[in-house]
């Protein structure tokens, strides 16, 4: 396919929440998948923390994470991939900010800006949740060149302590966790 990934790499920034089930088994699920195709390799992974639901707020805790990518794919491919993972780990769409087995968000791509009816970059909401930011400062790097870092750290500033956020677990990511053994 000709619009679907080009020969530049790109980074991006990824959330992944689950609230249903085995929710860190989905997220470990969620990674190694996305570290499976064949052109997005999974850079770093934020610990895992857990949070109390926001927006609808009758529905258990979710634990929630980031992951940093680095990918060939252009971002409505990236996310396509992302939402085939959503249906794949048995994601079913009910109601806006309901429960889900897992959810991804992009959340950022190089400081790329998109406005259409199926991708919105930078995420829209990600200024706003501490579910989002908490995990985002683990592994944004300071001299992050798209100007990241600084976002990060001044929506967390604003934020009003740490909001129904604590750290549940690392990801395990750093001792070879996800990686498909080739
Ligand atoms: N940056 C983005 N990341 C993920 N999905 C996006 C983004 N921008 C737009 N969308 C669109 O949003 C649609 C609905 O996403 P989803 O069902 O995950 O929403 P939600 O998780 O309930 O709420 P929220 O978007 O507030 O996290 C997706 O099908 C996708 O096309
Ligand atoms: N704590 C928490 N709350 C949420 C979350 C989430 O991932 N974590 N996702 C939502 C919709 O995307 C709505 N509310």
């Amino acid at each position: 396919m000709s619009n679907y990934s080009t020969s530049e790499l790109s980074e991006a920034y990824i959330a992944l929440g689950a609230n249903l089930g085995d929710r860190e088994q989905s997220l470990k699920e969620a990674l190694a998948l996305l570290g499976a195709h064949a052109e997005i390799e999974v850079l770093r992974c934020s610990g895992i923390y857990e949070t109390e639901p926001v927006g609808y707020a009758d529905q258990p805790n979710f634990l929630n994470m980031t992951a940093a990518v680095r990918t060939s794919l252009l971002p409505e491919a990236l996310l396509d991939v992302m939402l085939e993972i959503e249906d794949r780990l048995g994601r079913v769409r009910t109601i806006r900010n309901g429960p889900r087995t897992v959810d991804l968000d992009l959340l950022w791509m190089d400081g790329k800006v998109l406005d259409t009816p199926h991708l919105i970059l930078p995420h829209p909401r990600m200024q706003e949740r501490a579910f989002v930011l908490f995990p985002l400062r683990d592994i944004v790097p300071r001299d992050e060149p798209s100007g990241l870092w600084e976002i990060v750290t001044k929506a967390l500033g604003k934020l009003d302590g740490r909001e129904g956020i604590k750290l549940w677990t690392s990801s395990g990511w750093e001792d070879g966790f996800g990686h498909t053994g080739n």
